[in-house]
């Protein structure tokens, strides 16, 4: 089985060998802590295993419960906001299905216009939800919950019970409206936060409904699992990773982007971001992890990133496999991209990637290379795997807490008093 790599620029070597290797050296011991559960983070890391929640009985109650919905559903709307629902809808954009039921997206915003538009798809259509929710407090999964169970009770009458899954932990105010009202309960596990819930009931139940083969992606997980603990750091694709960026920011380097020139990585890219800023941003810490969804973006951020302040580095996803084609024709009109002619689109669009990664590299700007052989559930789970056993050890060294993210709580806390709770 073919690996993912990952390569530095030339820019990137300012760090320099002897850099890399000193903070390697000294880091060490952190590869050794992550990986044998250390009691400090103990709480939070039901992931690092991953059969505690991924194993066979757990995969095979989401594959029945999903089967059944996929059965009947035309519309599987999921209702969760940030950890909730971006692991699912990374995969769930990213992955060819079949015969897949319409995914839509709720409880990750308050907009009225937006809830309506949706309320009004589901017209006619045989619909199923799940409200993903690990404290059932956030107001957007839980207002949105709301309206679209009340629609479906509506709609179904005692029927609609049948149609709601929820996913919370045990013993929450949303564990006791399933108990109450016979929805069908999925476990938000208390030892795993939202962000790195996506090999867990969170992620895997969605991902199931829209027909992606999670046993494929499960495995997947597992095999890097291994390969994390058996790579010395220094080989150590996840440490590495980490140990790059953290040299980097010490560098006084702010914003990492991550790069892609393939638009099914952009839900992916969105919880990259969520992984990075709710684990590092923090103390008056961390690098802003920010996206460039390429090429459409080099015709507006472009110009800032080649020629603008040196704040950036980049983190492209290039994968090697080629999954689709399109030859470009022939024309008699003149167009004058008749230099194109014969080539491949999937080519061109790779040879943008290059282009663009060598002119940012010249350019000055660190740049790194994620290689990924090829887009489907078993690297899928390999990239969640590693980035959140990354973000783990790139949080030790920044040495600030991965797994908390006490600031978000604000805003919600002035909400939670203008709406009068
Ligand atoms: O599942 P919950 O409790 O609604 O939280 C959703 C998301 O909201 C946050 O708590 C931030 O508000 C994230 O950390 C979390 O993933």
């Amino acid at each position: 089985m073919k690996k993912i790599e990952i390569s530095l620029g030339d820019q990137s070597k300012l760090l320099n060998l002897d850099a890399i290797e000193n903070f390697t050296q000294k880091h060490t011991h952190y590869l050794d802590e992550a990986l044998s559960k250390e009691k400090i983070y103990e709480n939070s890391l039901g992931w690092l295993d991953i059969d505690e929640w991924a194993g066979e009985v757990a995969l095979k109650r989401i594959q029945d419960k999903a089967n059944e919905v996929r059965n009947d559903a035309d519309v599987f709307v999921l209702i969760g906001v940030g950890g909730s629902n971006q692991a699912a809808r990374a995969a769930i954009s990213a992955l060819p299905q079949e015969n897949a039921p319409e995914i839509l997206y709720a409880g990750n915003n308050l907009s009225a216009d937006y809830m309506n538009k949706l309320l009004k798809a589901l017209e006619g259509k045989s619909v199923y939800i799940d409200a993903i929710a690990k404290n059932f407090e956030t107001i957007e999964p839980g207002v949105s919950f709301r309206v679209l169970r009340q629609y479906l009770e509506k709609r179904y009458g005692s029927g609609a019970a049948g149609r709601i899954a929820v996913t919370g932990t045990k013993g929450s105010s949303l564990y006791q409206l399933a108990l109450d009202n016979g929805y069908t309960f999925f476990t938000f596990p208390e030892n795993i936060g939202g962000r790195y819930s996506a090999l867990c009931d969170v992620g895997l139940y969605p991902m199931a409904v829209a027909g992606i083969d999670i046993a494929k992606l499960v495995q997947g997980a597992k095999e890097m699992r291994e390969r994390l603990s058996v790579e010395p750091a220094e080989e150590n694709i996840a440490f590495r990773y980490a140990a790059y960026r953290n040299l980097l920011q010490q560098k006084d380097y702010r914003l990492e982007m991550m790069s892609f020139f393939e638009p099914r990585f952009y839900y992916f890219s969105r919880w990259w971001i969520q992984m990075l800023a709710e684990s590092e941003g923090k103390d008056g810490k961390g690098v802003y992890p920010v996206v460039g969804n390429f090429s459409e973006d080099l015709h507006s951020i472009g110009q800032f990133v080649q020629e603008g302040r040196r704040m950036i580095f980049e983190t492209f996803l290039d994968v090697t496999e080629r999954d689709s084609s399109l030859i470009i024709a022939g024309d008699d009109k003149k167009d004058y991209f008749d230099y194109l002619e014969g080539n491949d689109l999937w080519n061109i669009n790779k040879i943008a990637l290059q282009s663009t990664f060598d002119a940012h590299d010249k350019g000055g700007i660190p740049c790194m290379k994620l290689t990924i052989p090829k887009l489907d559930e078993y690297y899928f789970g390999q990239m969640f795997y590693m980035f959140m056993f990354a973000v783990y050890l790139s949080g030790k060294m920044l040495k600030v807490n991965p797994f908390d993210q006490g600031g978000v709580e604000d805003y919600k806390k002035n909400m939670f008093k203008a709406l009068g709770k």
